[in-house]
């Protein structure tokens, strides 16, 4: 499937990859061959999906329903809720900017912590049990992950709780964070604003990130390498995740491709903005993303030292650090690219 849209500026070559389907059924019993199809995932693709991993299908759909019952309540309400940089929770509308586009990716998001102050959830009366039910997806969405650690942990020659006990969500200073996603439908029968994306390209920072998509509202695509790292993936070659019921879909990000020296691979990976009619899904699209982020005091570095020892607060502030002059480049370059061609202009 090639995209020949005219709307979008880079042409986008694709390519079929088989991502890696793990069962984690039986798994105290299969943990040495959950293991290795997760290690061998983990140093190629970076992506993979997961069945058989203990969350009812009926469980993700209610988080969905909950999903939408949050976004469709009126702005007023949802800024009472409002994002919040210092804690990283919170309600926000076309705010993230990635580097790899230098515009707002047109979606809204909520992001919760599973410790968070009373006011910074939905009130009750808004959304009947909205608090205490994501709360108990988001434990087991904790479960699965922690499954995920053991047998990491195991791969790269740490104990089995290593990375389990540096990620504890019950303790202060925990920064794993749950978000809903929801992005905006576009109308097919009207050609895609130039410069509108849905999510730009990008690496996620976190040790492993869990996704869960609707059937149907398809969109995640994926751009294994990391030689694509230089162009933020733009140009490279995509493959699509299509979503598939029941079914979690997971990547590595940049910690865990960190603390094991660079052998696990943290992908590049997108939401396609709809530009084909006959291809793409132009609907609304909910997503939810369950970002295992470090406690802040844990200690990361791995087996072979190949970088220096930084604690989990020390990770996140230079990730974003990163991500903030990666940002200023990419609007640097876009004004130059403005001015240029206002010369050219001018000139003719
Ligand atoms: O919505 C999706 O399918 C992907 C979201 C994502 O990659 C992110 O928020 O980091
Ligand atoms: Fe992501």
């Amino acid at each position: 499937m090639t995209d020949t849209s005219t709307s979008t500026s880079t042409s986008t070559k694709y390519t079929n990859r088989a991502i890696p389907r793990i069962s984690l059924r039986d798994f105290d019993a299969r943990i040495d061959t959950i293991t290795a199809s997760l290690l061998s995932a983990a140093e190629t693709s970076g992506f993979f999906t997961l069945v058989d991993h203990g969350i009812p299908t009926s469980a993700i759909e209610a988080q969905f329903a909950l999903s939408e019952s949050f976004f469709s309540q009126l702005d007023a309400l949802k800024s009472q809720v409002p994002f919040s940089p210092a804690t990283n929770t919170g309600w926000e509308r076309g705010a993230q900017i990635r580097p790899s586009t230098g515009l707002p990716d047109q979606k809204e998001s909520f992001q919760m912590q599973h410790r968070m102050p009373e006011g910074s959830w939905p009130s009750e009366s808004a959304i009947p049990g909205f608090r205490e039910r994501t709360l108990g997806f988001m434990r087991m969405a904790q479960g699965v992950s922690e499954r995920l650690m053991v047998c990491f942990a195991r791969g790269l020659g740490f104990p089995d709780d290593y990375f389990v006990r540096a990620h504890d969500v019950r303790r202060d200073g925990a920064q794993t964070v749950l978000r809903l996603l929801k992005y905006f439908a576009l109308d097919p029968e009207t050609p895609t604003p130039e410069g509108y994306h849905r999510a730009g390209a990008h690496a996620d920072w976190d040790f492993v990130t869990l996704l869960f998509q609707r059937p149907g509202q398809g969109g995640l695509e994926i751009c294994p390498g990391r030689e694509a790292f230089t162009e933020f993936g733009l140009g490279d070659t995509w493959t699509a995740v299509e979503p598939v019921e029941g079914e979690i879909v997971c990547n590595i990000g940049d910690l865990l491709m960190s603390w094991s020296d660079d052998r696990f691979k943290s992908t590049f990976h997108r939401v396609k903005t709809p530009t084909n009619p006959a291809t793409d899904y132009y609907g609304t699209r909910y997503s939810m993303a369950y970002f295992n982020q470090p406690n802040i005091d844990c200690e990361i570095q791995g087996p072979l030292k190949k970088y220096p020892m930084v604690t989990g607060s020390e990770f996140t502030k230079a990730a974003m650090k990163r991500n903030y002059e990666a940002l200023q480049a990419t609007k640097a370059a876009m004004v130059d690219d403005a001015n240029k061609n206002l010369a050219v202009a001018a000139a003719s």
